[in-house]
């Protein structure tokens, strides 16, 4: 694994997530928006321009402009304040329409690019306006792109050496492997439909025969190739740029090849812009009531909904602010909300390698205009820095395919290796004891890259080889579960539980799976539980099944948009004696031992006991598992309590000199619970903070859980936390819970098949 060795004389170590770097984005481009979902971004480095405001502003109809948005806007989260650090706008003096978030950011584009691409002084006849005109309103996007790398190209010089200056990353060997970008786009006719099927329109429109049979894709591809070259190459040759001659010498092919190098190095960007992301957190978060009192206060904001919730212009009633009916709308999905959506080239990105198993990861934001490259996984600073070409959901094998095909080597990772070396196992006529100590070591490396197909594969087979190693057998259960294959992973742990016990020395770490399983399990057949909504309505929840999630979904403790996953038992669960008993039970415990543990969870470690280890919480934990928790689950999300295991219980301690909060996770669970052990005038600060997708930790709600109180949510999907106290000690106990249904009933069936009772 030589690409892998960290650099000579590297210090310190990264974590999952440490950022390493932050790009300026060298070229980029951004898709032409639709009439409100425009968003005005910077076009050297694709900065968001304007306040907050102006972009909701923006949205207004053109009528409506005299509806100012010049005042703050109500509930303006914390990342708007980076919008109003205003880049003054200068627009391209051609009259081109291009706008900049500064002066050094118009003349860099103009030094690289621009000044040659500028359809500001042009008519409709010539070469670059026809470019422009195909790539744009054909979104064949990358290339734009392409024709500022090539332009930026030609200016440096008349030799590969001089572009290479001006393009570090360009390497006319290394472009000229990649396939041409019609075979890319016949190859990856699912990733790049869009590309597909645009450019099949333009070679439909080229082709002046009339001839309307289909040609052959490539073939038609190739054709619009082509006549992009052909336009480009006119471009920089009327500019007489030093290195047009190179780059016409090497033809269309290489333009061809230089569009695949382009596409497979570029970073996609595709966010909701800062209207939309507002918008969408106002609509989702807040009570149709509050947003209605903002509108009144503000007419534009409602104007600006209102625009939003009928962009196709069909809702011309022009009737009273229907907040409800937008909500509905937000609800299902059907607001048209505006986004920023485009490609980005950052020329120190482009010249990473390849690797199934990625060094980095690789975000761009707009709000920051900056390229940001994080930690793929834990490893030592100056590891090298790999991205992964794979697109979409291909195998492993297939990307391998797309490698070999683009000139590219199979990559040197683990995954690589670890499915050669199975590959030679298999040769020799499989596995035997022999392999047993590489297996382990494959297995080990499979676990610490989350490779958990690759772990399950090779665990499978060390069970098979020696039925009594227990630690195999606890291994395979996990890589199992990790693929949320829950009940399989518990049978297997049973599997090798009973295969130890009969060599008679029982497995210990087994057993304890083993016994904390049994612990909680809600027994098979029907069970009836009674339990209590927010609202103190009483359910029987009985069928699993039942028509009060609506109401449910109305908590007014928790934000519009974590309720589709989150809840109250509203009525406690463990009495406060109870609740009193477990935490003096804890602390004895840990006084008894080495104090409290801190080593039960790998990633996000917290300061724990098991459940299981405390007598008298195990106990009032089931009853309240079986009285309220199983059946609120069950009726809350349509669970059928026999199907419903806890997989874990802990108590947690927070203090000021212990653990004082856990970073933003998702657990190893369908279901999680915090209940509350103590009251939460204990401590300052705390709480469990729960995110929506795409907020980050300081906009998630933080959910104070008192003493005996149960707050379930989906934990495997919800990101969550536990906020930093600031003064006291809370106490919690946290539950994972996994269902046993089976994991290829898709939600939607699932909600289909809910019937009201
Ligand atoms: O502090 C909390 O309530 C959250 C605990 C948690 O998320 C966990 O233990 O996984
Ligand atoms: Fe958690």
């Amino acid at each position: 694994m030589a690409s892998t060795a960290p650099t000579v004389g590297a210090t310190g170590r990264l974590e999952y997530g440490d950022k390493i770097a932050s790009e300026e984005p060298t070229f980029c481009t951004q898709a032409p928006g639709y009439h409100k979902t425009l968003v005005s971004c910077c076009y050297a480095c694709l900065r968001i321009l304007g306040t907050l405001e102006e972009n909701l502003q923006a949205c207004l109809p053109d009528g409506e402009a005299e509806s100012s948005l010049d005042e703050p806007l109500p509930w303006a989260p914390a990342w708007a304040t980076k919008l109003d650090q205003r880049h003054a706008k200068v627009s391209c003096p051609r009259g081109c329409g291009a706008q900049f978030c500064s002066q050094e950011c118009l003349d860099r584009a103009n030094r690289m690019h621009h000044d040659v691409l500028c359809v500001g002084p042009c008519t409709e006849d010539d070469p670059i306006y026809k470019f422009k005109t195909l790539v744009l309103e054909r979104y064949i996007l990358v290339f734009d792109l392409v024709a500022q790398v090539c332009v930026c190209l030609a200016k440096g010089g008349e030799t590969e050496a001089e572009m290479t200056d001006a393009v570090p990353s360009f390497s006319r060997e290394r472009v000229g492997s990649f396939l041409p970008f019609g075979e890319h786009a016949r190859d990856f006719g699912d990733a790049l439909g869009t590309y597909g099927d645009a450019m099949l329109a333009v070679a439909e429109d080229l082709r002046s025969d009339g001839d309307e049979n289909p040609e052959d894709l490539a073939e038609d591809l190739s054709l619009v190739i082509a006549e992009l070259f052909e336009l480009l190459m006119a471009t920089m040759e009327a500019k007489a740029l030093p290195g047009a001659r190179a780059l016409r010498s090497w033809g269309p092919d290489f333009f061809a090849r230089l569009a695949t190098w382009v596409d497979v190095v570029s970073v996609g960007v595709e966010c909701l812009s800062p209207a939309g992301r507002y918008v969408n957190g106002l609509l989702g978060g807040r009570e149709a009531n509050e947003i209605l009192d903002a509108c009144s206060r503000m007419p534009a904001l409602g104007a600006a909904l209102s625009a939003l919730a009928s962009v196709d212009g069909d809702d011309d009633d022009g009737g009273e602010l229907d907040i409800v009916k937008i909500q509905e709308a937000h609800d299902e999905g059907d607001l048209f909300l505006p986004n920023v959506s485009g490609l980005v080239f950052s020329d120190a990105v482009a010249s990473y390698g390849h690797s199934c198993q990625p060094s980095v990861a690789i975000s761009f934001s707009p709000l920051d205009a900056r390229v940001i490259v994080q930690a793929n996984h834990a490893m030592a600073a100056g590891h090298r820095r790999t991205l992964c070409y794979r697109r979409g959901s291909e195998t492993h094998d297939e990307t391998l395919e797309f490698l070999h095909r683009n000139g590219m080597d199979c990559c040197s990772c683990s995954t690589c290796s670890h499915r050669a070396e199975l590959r030679e196992m298999e040769a020799m006529g499989g596995a035997t004891e022999a392999d047993l100590e590489a297996l382990d070591r494959m297995g080990k490396i499979a676990f610490e890259e989350e490779r958990y197909e690759d772990a399950c594969d090779v665990y499978s087979r060390v069970v098979e080889l020696t039925r009594a190693d227990g630690s195999a057998w606890v291994a395979y259960g996990r890589a199992l579960v990790n693929l949320d294959r829950w009940s399989r992973g518990y049978d297997v742990w049973r599997e090798g539980a009973e295969a130890a016990r009969v060599t008679g020395s029982p497995h210990e770490e087994l057993e304890t799976l083993m016994a904390s399983h049994r612990y909680y399990r809600a027994e098979k057949g029907s069970r009836k539980g009674e339990i209590a909504l927010w609202n103190g309505t009483k359910i029987f929840a009985s069928s699993g099944c039942c028509d009060w999630a609506v109401e449910g979904e109305e908590d007014p403790r928790l934000p519009r948009n974590v309720r589709w996953g989150a809840f109250f038992v509203q009525e406690p669960v463990l009495s406060r004696p109870e609740c009193a008993a477990i935490i003096e039970e804890a602390e004895g415990h840990a006084a008894e031992r080495q104090g409290w543990s801190t080593k039960r969870h790998y990633s996000v470690p917290t300061t724990d006991i098991p459940a299981h280890a405390l007598p008298g919480c195990l106990s009032a934990l089931n009853r309240a598992l079986e009285r309220s928790i199983f059946p609120a689950i069950s009726s809350r999300f349509g669970e059928d309590v026999s199907d419903l295991q806890v997989h874990d219980a802990f108590v947690i301690k927070y203090s000021m000199d212990g653990q004082k909060f856990l970073p933003i996770h998702t657990d190893q669970s369908h279901y999680s619970a915090t209940i509350g052990l103590n009251s939460t005038g204990e401590y300052e600060g705390g709480g469990i903070v729960v995110l929506e997708e795409g907020e980050e930790e300081e906009e998630g709600c933080v959910v104070k859980v008192n003493e005996g109180e149960a707050f379930i949510f989906r934990g495997g999907e919800m990101s969550h936390g536990g906020r930093n106290i600031r003064s006291g000690v809370r106490y919690i106990i946290a539950l994972f819970i996994f269902s046993h249904r089976d994991p290829d009933v898709d939600e939607d069936d699932e909600e289909g098949g809910q019937e009201e009772v």
